[in-house]
């Protein structure tokens, strides 16, 4: 008798499931608008020459396999924490954050999810409406309970900002706030740093800990320390939090699978337990992370002539996304003459633009023009050139209508 012979089909995976049928489809004018993943003005993916030139140091080198401990590189651990704190910043030296190398962005928010879920029974995370789409799956898998705060204002394409900070204020006491530190996906709407300010407030009120996702750090404005300010502002005012990171953007290392959990305590001798627990709940998950992504971190921002480069590639893809901004733009308000306000496109910030396209316009986009797109009415901009504004435009514009 067979045992798996009842296991149904899954759906495909509502972010990557697109680049799959993208894959599929064999129209010259398709266009993958869906995973949030850069790419030049040519669509072709970017490994940043300043990746390639600290591999090619590591490759002279010569490094061994070994196991790396179960929190991670030591080096990579180091200096994630300071480029999201600021090297600078009294917590390192107070040595009050424990940081564990994770599995990326993804890996590390399920590690956080797990030692929320072990040492914090009942207590529920909040997380914006709309997010990104994984965040529900990495909660209900890790059985940690969770709900929505308003965050899209669909009248007026922004930010719900009220609704946000009641919504925040009825949450249990204690809840952990899930919150996009930089360049929130899938809107591209983030808080200004007053609201950043009252979103603080708020939190502290209730005693509810911040729990950042940062995965746009450097990206959204071009900046490492402008993008990290949400964390740092939060940071400043003595609150315990937690921040996964991810290099898979900003640094290009999407299948190298890099990040960090953060998390920061009260006291050294806190962080030095919770980053036993962390360890102690790593083993049996994947036991230790891969070395190759940890080093290439490690290399660059250990190294200043390649830090710099790194700075000045990553304006470079942030400033591409800006002008491809612009583009569409200046493409959809050329073009329509219904008179529609396209300024949302400008104001958002990041990879993406939240379009406001309902599914069966996103459907529209896809079967009649093969532009390829989240269901939620997202559209990654990294995956734009500016030669095909004209054409994104008119299929936009034919969908609203
Ligand atoms: C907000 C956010 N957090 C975490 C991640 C995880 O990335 P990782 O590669 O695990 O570090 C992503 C990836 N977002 C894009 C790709 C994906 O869905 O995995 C996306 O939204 O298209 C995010 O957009």
């Amino acid at each position: 008798v067979s045992r798996f012979e009842g296991i149904t089909m899954a759906p495909p995976d509502p972010i990557l499931g697109v680049s799959e049928a993208f894959r599929a489809d064999t129209h010259e004018m398709k266009l993958n608008l869906g995973v949030g993943a850069y790419r030049t003005e040519e669509l072709q993916p970017y490994v940043l020459n300043v990746v390639k030139k600290a591999e090619n140091l590591m490759l002279e080198r010569g490094e061994n396999k070994e196991y790396l401990p179960i929190e991670g590189l030591a080096a990579f651990n180091k200096v994630t924490a300071e480029l999201l704190f600021g090297a600078d910043n009294p917590v390192i030296e107070q040595k009050r954050v424990a940081t564990v190398q994770g599995l990326s962005g993804t890996g590390s928010l399920r590690l956080a999810a797990a030692l929320i879920e072990r040492y914090f029974p009942g207590a529920k995370v909040i997380i914006s409406s709309p997010t990104w789409g994984n965040h529900k799956n990495i909660f209900n898998d890790a059985r940690v309970p969770w709900s929505e705060y308003r965050y899209y204002d669909p009248k007026t394409v922004g930010l719900d900002f009220d609704g946000m900070i009641s919504d925040i204020k009825a949450a249990p006491e204690g809840s952990f706030v899930l919150l996009h530190g930089c360049a929130h996906n899938p809107t591209g709407i983030d808080p200004t740093p007053e609201q950043w300010a009252t979103i603080a407030d708020v939190i502290e009120e209730k005693n509810h800990i911040p729990f950042f996702d940062v995965a746009y750090q450097g990206f959204a404005s071009g900046s490492l320390d402008e993008d990290a300010s949400s964390v740092r502002l939060f940071a400043a005012r003595g609150m315990e939090l937690l921040v996964a990171q991810s290099y898979s953007k900003n640094l290009g290392l999407y299948a190298e699978r890099i990040g960090a959990i953060n998390v920061l305590c009260s006291s050294a001798d806190a962080a030095t337990r919770v980053k036993s627990q962390l360890k102690r709940l790593a083993r049996p998950m994947y036991s230790n992370p891969p070395v190759h992504g940890a080093r290439v971190v490690a290399n660059i921002v250990g190294s200043t002539a390649l830090f710099n480069e790194w700075k000045e590639e990553m304006e470079m893809m942030a400033g591409r996304i800006k002008s491809v901004r612009q583009k569409l733009f200046d493409s959809l308000s050329g073009t329509d003459k219904s008179g529609k306000d396209w300024s949302f496109i400008l104001k958002q910030i990041g990879m993406f633009s939240f379009t406001g396209l309902n599914t069966a316009q996103s459907d529209n986009m896809t079967n009649k023009w093969h532009v390829y797109m989240t269901k939620d009415g997202r559209i990654s901009l990294a995956g734009l050139s500016s030669a095909k504004c004209e054409y994104l435009a008119d299929a936009i514009i034919d969908s609203f209508h």
